[in-house]
């Protein structure tokens, strides 16, 4: 099936995130509906935060079955356990508290004073083997969310470093990212298109730049957004102001 990105354009960003709380509401009921079960790939940043506190805001929230979902991370900054500037500490305020998950279920990755201390690579390969527990080599996400940097980076794949041409591991530490905190763990492009739906979320002018260029057919190391890829959809959803540099109408 074709991975070509469809764009969905909303009005503002509080709209798009509501609207995509809404879309994700529906993903997971759908797929247990099916299955029994979901999976969920989690993003950090604005976006991605703006989604599940308007999920917990969503009444329909209750449609979902919280103890028969898996949540995963496409990236962690690599900080102590309850570092307020982890993405997973940011998730739990916005939704995760709020609602009955499997503790099991929720696979953080680890902290930078978890029992793989302070080296991100051992982290890393601990969170491949995990994800590889629950699928060779990672489970069929149902849906995989990626807040899209200014300079167009996903996930902890920022252009131009060397995770980002990762073709065998599933997981990798970063150092020196140009984003702080400099060390980082990110899924690679491999295990981020093994899901089946892939969404990008970019909203505001200073996502403009990135999501022009990302959708102009440029891609390599140096626009990871443009390589990040669902197996049946990838989905860009943007407010205007993100949107603006886009060519030809857009906006609903
Ligand atoms: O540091 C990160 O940044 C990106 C984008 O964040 P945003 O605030 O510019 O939307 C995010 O997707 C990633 O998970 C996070 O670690």
């Amino acid at each position: 099936m074709s991975t070509a990105p469809r764009v969905v354009v909303h009005r503002d960003k509080e709209l798009m995130a509501q609207a995509a709380a809404a879309r994700l509401i529906t993903r997971i009921v759908d797929a247990q509906a099916t299955r029994g079960e979901a999976s969920v790939v989690l993003t950090g940043g604005r976006n991605g935060n703006g989604l599940l506190a308007a999920l917990a805001a969503a009444p329909a929230r209750d449609a979902v079955d919280w103890s028969r979902l898996d949540l995963w991370w496409g990236d962690e900054r690599f900080l102590p356990e309850g570092d307020p500037d982890r993405n997973v500490t940011q998730a739990r305020e916005a939704l995760l508290d709020a609602v009955p998950l499997d503790p099991k279920r929720v696979h953080a990755m680890p902290a930078s004073d978890g029992p793989h201390g302070p080296d991100a690579d051992a982290a890393a390969a601990a969170y491949a083997e995990e994800l590889a527990a629950a699928g060779d080599p990672v489970p069929a996400f149902d849906v995989l969310m990626l807040g899209v940097g200014p300079d167009t980076h996903v996930a902890s794949l920022f252009p131009g470093l060397p995770a980002v041409r990762e073709t065998e591991r599933t997981v990798v530490g970063v150092q020196d990212a140009p984003k702080p905190p400099p060390t980082r763990i990110t899924l690679t492009l491999p295990a981020i298109r093994a899901a089946r739906e892939v969404w990008l979320l970019a909203a505001g002018e200073d996502k403009a730049e990135a999501a022009a260029t990302a959708l102009s057919g440029t891609d390599g190391p140096r626009v990871p957004a443009a390589l990040a890829t669902g197996r049946t959809h990838t989905l860009w959803l943007l407010d205007r102001a993100a949107a603006s540099k886009l060519p030809g109408p857009s906006g609903v």
